[in-house]
């Protein structure tokens, strides 16, 4: 498997795959596809397997490369014992000092949502959290401009805010929500310049990679860059750069319509809807030991790496894992509820969809601003497919809500998980609003979410009613999945679809107030049953910090916490 291709010093160049071959995670053979990382990640060296692939070469790839070899010729092949390693690391690697800590020109102290905020204690934790945006922006040295191919970081021209903890780079959804974040703490220049480093991104390699590190070039994650975009726009009004990104947005939106689109019949009528798919060889880097254990118990190397990719298409998906993409296939049920379950390619998922069908909508009306009725039109016949698609495979007026298709059983999902919803945060409906708004209250309600007295039953919603030990699963609420909740029950305009929102919200800000107020710490996600308290479970230990958690409770308390509202959350 190893030394399949030569060095290559210009790996971060953008390389488009042209043969149909599985092609490695990326081109640096270090990084992603080389036996001196797979002898350090099965070593166990670092608790967490990102910590190796964030490190600084200290020479080159090939140096490194020829280094280790003459290492371990002198153990007969063999792999050295794990103090040589340590010492090898050490003299040739180095922990990344490739960021500085960076204060946005635009940041205040004083943002004006904490002058509408009505309430005294959240006035003060919003001023606070303010504050964390200067503890998340970020800024990438020169040198790894200069030096590109010392670093596993992608270089981007503008400062940015990371996630938090052991998420040091930008990473594409969770983007979206600070991107909001930003906007509301006046800080809009700032937000065009993390788009601006989405495009920059979207121009080197065509799409936008899930992170920005090397090991995430061979996949995305929900695609929201168009959305980021309109949140500028509304915030500024300032239709001549929409002008001027456009043609980056149109090449991103085509990165999905060109590279993960499926066809497949239901009740034989055929349908071409999207689906994460990331196929490359191996596995991912920066969880290395994780999915070669998962699959070291699989017999060839093709399906090795059709395990590889599937967990890849998995983490493209964002919801890396979660019990969403288990289909068991070997008709016994003992890997049900095991990573080795997961077949997120053969899964079409309903957010993704929507979204889509969302971003051509924008597009089409954008183009339609801007006179070119041509694409206007194209764009409005794409979403009009995608939306039929949402509408004829996903909806279940039985169930009173949308759900998955799953191509390897030919049938819907069955269970609760919070993408079930999607379609009315992005309104890709076409049911008249009342309808839909008490159709999904009363899934809801079904499912057990809501409490027949319309009473809400957890601390935020959770992610699906499945215990599966994967963090997108029972008990973890996460932050986008409650603004996708939130806000799409908001967006009906229904009375009792926004009561919920604004109950929901109540709950949401609640547990997340707890937290910061006892702790000082905001999470990535929380536990449904403890207020205030972290959620668990996947792959690596619970983060803080956290960018979209500290976006979407921003977001929520604009809507529902500022100027005078009335019981149902609406402004006045
Ligand atoms: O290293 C494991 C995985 O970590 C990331 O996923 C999780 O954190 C991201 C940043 O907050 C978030 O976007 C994602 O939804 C989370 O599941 C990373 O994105 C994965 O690709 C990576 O394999």
């Amino acid at each position: 498997m190893w030394g399949q291709h030569t060095p290559c010093e210009d790996w971060k160049s953008g390389t488009v795959y042209a043969s149909d071959e599985l092609q490695p995670t990326c081109l640096s053979k270090l990084y992603c596809e080389s036996e001196f990382m797979h002898d350090i990640q099965l070593a166990r060296l670092y608790p967490d397997s990102k910590t190796f692939v964030d490190k600084k070469l200290k020479c080159t790839e090939s140096e490194i490369l020829t280094h280790y070899k003459a290492l371990k010729d002198t153990h007969n092949g063999n792999v050295p014992p794990k103090e040589e390693l340590v010492k090898f690391v050490d003299d040739h690697l180095e922990d990344g000092d490739e960021l500085e800590v960076w204060i946005p020109p635009d940041f205040t102290d004083t943002p004006s949502i904490a002058d509408r905020i009505v309430d005294e204690s959240y006035k003060q934790w919003a001023l606070g959290l303010n504050q964390v945006w200067k503890t998340l922006a970020r800024k990438i040295k020169d040198d790894v401009k200069t030096n590109p191919d010392k670093y596993s970081l992608l270089w981007v021209p503008n400062g940015f805010v990371i996630p938090g903890g052991r998420f040091r780079e930008i990473y594409y959804w969770d983007t979206y929500w600070i991107v909001n974040g930003l906007i509301l703490c006046d800080m809009k220049d700032t937000a065009r310049g993390v788009i601006d480093n989405v495009i920059s991104l979207v121009n080197q390699f065509g799409f936008m990679p899930n992170g920005g590190r090397a090991y995430y070039l061979n996949r995305s994650q929900p695609p929201m860059l168009i959305l980021m975009a309109l949140s500028y726009y509304k915030a500024t009004n300032d239709f001549e750069y929409i002008k001027k990104i456009i043609p980056d947005l149109e090449s991103e939106f085509h990165f999905w319509t060109e590279n993960r689109m499926v066809t497949f019949e239901k009740d034989c009528k055929s349908y071409r809807m999207a689906r994460y798919y990331a196929p490359s060889r191996g596995p991912r880097p920066e969880s290395y030991r994780e999915d070669y254990e998962v699959a070291e118990k699989l017999k060839t190397e093709d399906e090795k790496d059709d395990m590889y990719s599937r967990l890849k298409s998995g983490a493209e998906s964002g919801w890396d894992y979660s019990s969403r993409w288990f289909i068991t296939t070997d008709q016994v049920s003992e890997n049900a509820d095991q990573l080795s379950a997961v077949h997120t390619p053969s899964i079409v998922p309903v957010e993704l969809n929507s979204i889509l069908n969302q971003n051509a909508r924008i597009l089409s009306t954008w183009f339609g601003q801007i006179g070119n009725k041509y694409k206007a039109t194209k764009y409005c016949v794409i979403a009009q497919e995608f939306l039929k698609g949402i509408q004829e495979v996903m909806w279940r007026p039985d169930r009173g809500a949308w759900f998955d298709w799953d191509l390897i059983n030919h049938k819907n999902q069955d269970c609760f998980f919070v993408s079930n919803i999607v379609p009315l945060w992005t309104g890709s409906y076409n049911m008249p609003k009342e309808n839909v708004a008490n159709d999904v209250l009363r899934y809801l309600m079904d499912e057990g979410i809501v409490g027949p007295d319309f009473s809400i039953s957890f601390h935020g919603t959770p992610t699906s009613m499945h215990i599966s030990s994967q963090q997108w699963d029972y008990p973890n609420a996460w932050p986008p999945l409650q603004a996708y909740i939130i806000q799409g029950l908001d967006r009906t305009e229904q009375e009792s679809a926004k009561e919920m929102a604004a109950k929901m919200v109540e709950v949401w800000l609640s547990t997340n107030y707890k937290g910061f107020a006892e702790r000082s710490i905001m999470f990535e996600k929380y536990h449904v049953e403890t207020p205030g308290e972290t959620g668990g479970g996947g792959e690596y230990v619970p983060q803080t910090g956290f960018g979209w958690t500290n976006g979407i409770v921003l977001e929520f308390l604009d809507q529902w916490c500022t100027g005078c509202t009335d019981t149902n959350g609406n402004k006045n």
